[in-house]
């Protein structure tokens, strides 16, 4: 047995990752993969390069397939059919009321509509109580009602509730009774079908019949309805909070002659059962871009290599490729598992050509990225079309992920759509795994001259074109354009410095990006060879270009943030910011490309030490940038602004709380300033090979503590021998 299948992998999915030479999991595959696997809502918040796309893959595809061997052996009928045990009903109860899957936890997060469920069994006769505990803020009314009962429970003849507010309720007639209850109230139910009344205990307390003479020529089920709120329940299976007033028992123990099992939602069987709907895939995981988008498609077409029988279906679904073909495909062959960027995922559902009712995966990689970037709207319309439960039962599950993900819209969004989810968060706030060493190199145009007599340089973005710039008139204007030209030079330092042949280079806007392309290929087109990814490239030359780089066909890969996240090419050694991202989390993004996968990477950023004006195009700027030449500043609708790199770096350093090491515009990094040598690209050493180092750092603080060791034995003796010869 492999360590995967240890983990609950199907030996299929398992002998794929063998072949990928993967022996264990990673961290977050460990925990993550039997989390998905037992049907939860996961947040995953891991480093980069930690194997997250595994973690989230591996057990979808396992799912999906079993749904899809189920559907061809008939076996994928509803599970409704069961007798279920005393929990509240997944079938009965409001669109967006979710059952957690121990079903007695209940919670709605609709924040203006009331949602219900009922249990999944009622009774007919005697004196029952239940209890019901407030576990979060919000709206809540519980109590008893029919079969035929409205879910917004007390709105009918049929419901006897008791809301929040301290009113009871019943045919929207709504009274003050006992008194308000809220978070960690235990709220007891009790129904006396011999005396025809229901009653409810606050505490422990008891509040006086609410209803009385209530009709009993139908059984009652407890029931709850629920606005942005959460409650668990107890019928009796554990002990109860507070004792049951004299000849009251709980509903578990009534007799199989008085308990009525709750049908409702599940009597149309033929809805229950599952088909296979060719444009009706099980799975949707949006990625923030095309190329991650292809990756994990690409990851996803390797682990189910030996999936066969049925076989699973997997599609890309991304902008700039002909959108017929992506119709067609879903048409004539069918998709399971749907990979794709947010907006032409949004087209072909708005165009009918893709529908989410058989949807029971929703994932989100790179979430923080993809709410940063406004698809926050596109997400929850994307959410409400998908069933919250299938038709074979199964709950929507959501899996949220990043090594980013303790943003505030990322909590507010999991709040929001997301049902009892478990934070799978090994590193706490965001951090910068340990095979990655990061440095940065100050560059300061008034300490370092060489800008004012460059034979050749970079081409700058041309912010100062009209500005008088020259050496000897120390301008913020001057300092800035010599910033641009140095940076430049700094660039061929590190890859001189490093003998880089392989590295991911980072600018801030497409044009830097051009330009830098321009400089390395125009000093020598061998030597550095590179390419761009940006989005300005079309779609094809942006995949060509990664190939490339991937395939080692060029040295250099340059590119904006567009590649900051999930890129995994493997074995990358280094990578240079030559300007640092204003977004913080981006800057663990994007030096997060190296160190991947256990190899060392080495990230150098370059910090300017002066303000830098560079170009910022607004929503005012009609052409986006292209051909603009308006310098002005935005505060005044201009297209530019000054860059405060030191503030950004200062921004970092707080978010990680740490201090990131500085290097000389040398550029050498002190061998032994982490763990000793190292080399770039390669997995790290192993401990023998440092060995000698560590002792030798060791070698003091042993002296230290065996001197102090000493000191206290011989105060020990001293103190002792005294006092033992003044007893003589
Ligand atoms: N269990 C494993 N054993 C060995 N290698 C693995 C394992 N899991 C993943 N990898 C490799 O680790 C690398 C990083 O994985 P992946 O791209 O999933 O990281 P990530 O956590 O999604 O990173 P990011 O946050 O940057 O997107 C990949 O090259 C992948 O093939």
């Amino acid at each position: 047995m492999t360590a995967f299948e240890e983990f609950g992998v199907l030996p299929e999915i398992s002998k794929a990752i063998e072949e990928l030479e993967w022996t264990l999991p990673t961290d977050i595959q460990a925990e993550s993969i039997p989390l998905v696997l037992g049907g939860g809502d996961v947040l995953m918040a891991a480093e980069t390069g930690s194997g997250k796309t595994a973690a989230f893959c591996l057990p979808i595809i396992q799912i999906v397939w079993e749904t899809l061997k189920d559907i061809e052996s008939g076996k994928a009928k509803s599970s409704v059919k069961v007798s279920p045990p005393w929990t509240m009903s997944t079938h009965d109860r409001g669109a967006a009321l979710a059952v957690a899957p121990d079903g007695i936890r209940v919670q709605s997060r609709e924040q203006k509509e009331w949602h219900g469920t009922r249990c999944t069994r009622g009774v007919s006769g005697g004196k029952w109580g239940f209890e019901a505990t407030v576990t979060d803020e919000g709206l809540c009314r519980v109590g008893w009602s029919t079969i035929n009962a409205s879910l917004d429970l007390g709105t009918d003849k049929f419901g006897f509730g008791f809301g929040g507010t301290g009113k009871k309720s019943n045919n929207r007639q709504f009274d003050n009774y006992g008194e308000a209850f809220g978070k960690n109230d235990v709220i007891t139910c009790l129904i006396d079908l011999d005396l025809k009344e229901i009653k409810f205990l606050k505490n422990g307390v008891d509040l006086g019949v609410a209803f009385a003479n209530i009709p009993t020529n139908q059984p009652y089920f407890p029931a709850v309805v629920l606005k942005n709120a959460e409650m668990a329940f107890n019928f009796g299976d554990k002990p109860f909070k507070h004792n049951l007033p004299d000849k009251y028992l709980p509903l578990v123990s009534a007799p199989k002659g008085k308990v009525i099992v709750n049908n409702n939602g599940n009597v149309n069987s033929t809805e229950g059962v599952v088909k296979v709907v060719n444009n009706a895939p099980q799975a949707i995981i949006i990625e923030p871009s095309r190329e991650l988008a292809e990756q994990t498609h690409n990851q996803i077409k390797l682990f189910k290599k030996h999936i066969k029988n049925p076989s699973l279906r997997e599609l890309l679904v991304i902008g700039g490729v002909n959108v017929k073909e992506q119709i067609s495909f879903l048409q004539s062959t069918g998709a399971d598992i749907i990979v794709g960027t947010p907006g032409r995922l949004e087209d072909l559902i708005q165009g009918g050509y893709l529908s989410l009712s058989n949807c029971r995966f929703f994932v989100l990689d790179e979430a923080d990225g993809l709410l940063k970037q406004g698809y926050t709207d596109l997400i929850e319309r994307l959410h409400k079309q998908m069933p919250k439960i299938t038709a074979d039962g199964k709950r929507l599950q959501m899996i949220v992920c990043s090594a980013t993900l303790h943003a505030f819209e990322v909590k507010k969004m999991a709040e929001k759509l997301m049902h009892f989810p478990t934070w799978v968060d090994l590193k706490g706030e965001d951090a910068v795994p340990e095979t990655v060493h990061h440095v940065v190199v100050k560059v300061d145009p008034q300490n370092d001259r060489m800008w004012g007599n460059l034979r050749r340089h970079i081409m700058t973005d041309g912010v100062h074109q009209l500005d008088n710039v020259r050496p000897g008139n120390n301008t913020p204007e001057t300092l800035s354009e010599a910033v641009k030209l140095l940076k430049g030079e700094y660039v061929l330092k590190a890859i001189e410095e490093h003998n880089m042949d392989r590295a991911i280079i980072f600018c801030r806007t497409k044009l830097d990006c051009d330009n830098l392309e321009k400089y390395l290929k125009q000093i020598d087109k061998r030597k550095y060879s590179c390419v761009c990814l940006h989005g300005d490239r079309k779609p094809n030359e942006r995949k060509a270009n990664l190939e490339m780089f991937k395939r080692n066909e060029v040295k250099f890969l340059i590119c904006t943030d567009v590649a900051a996240r999930g890129l995994d090419i493997s074995g990358l050694p280094f990578m240079i910011n030559v300007t640092l991202p204003d977004e913080k989390s981006n800057y663990v993004h994007r030096i997060g490309r190296v160190g991947r996968a256990e190899r060392m990477g080495l990230a150098i950023s370059l910090v300017s030490t002066v303000p830098e004006k560079v170009w910022y195009h607004g929503e005012w700027c009609k052409s986006r940038g292209r051909n603009c030449w308006n310098t002005n500043l935005t505060d005044v609708k201009g297209c530019c602004m000054w860059y405060n790199e030191p503030q950004y770096l200062a921004d970092i350093e707080d978010h990680l709380n740490i201090t990131i090491q500085q290097i000389q515009p040398d550029m050498k990094v002190p061998s032994d300033e982490f763990d000793g040598k190292v080399v770039y690209g390669q997995k790290r050493q192993q401990m023998g090979s440092s060995y000698k180092n560590h002792t030798a750092q060791m070698a003091p603080i042993v002296k230290d503590l065996s001197e102090l060791e000493k000191h206290a034995q011989i105060l020990y003796l001293k103190r002792h021998l005294t006092k033992a010869s003044r007893v003589v």
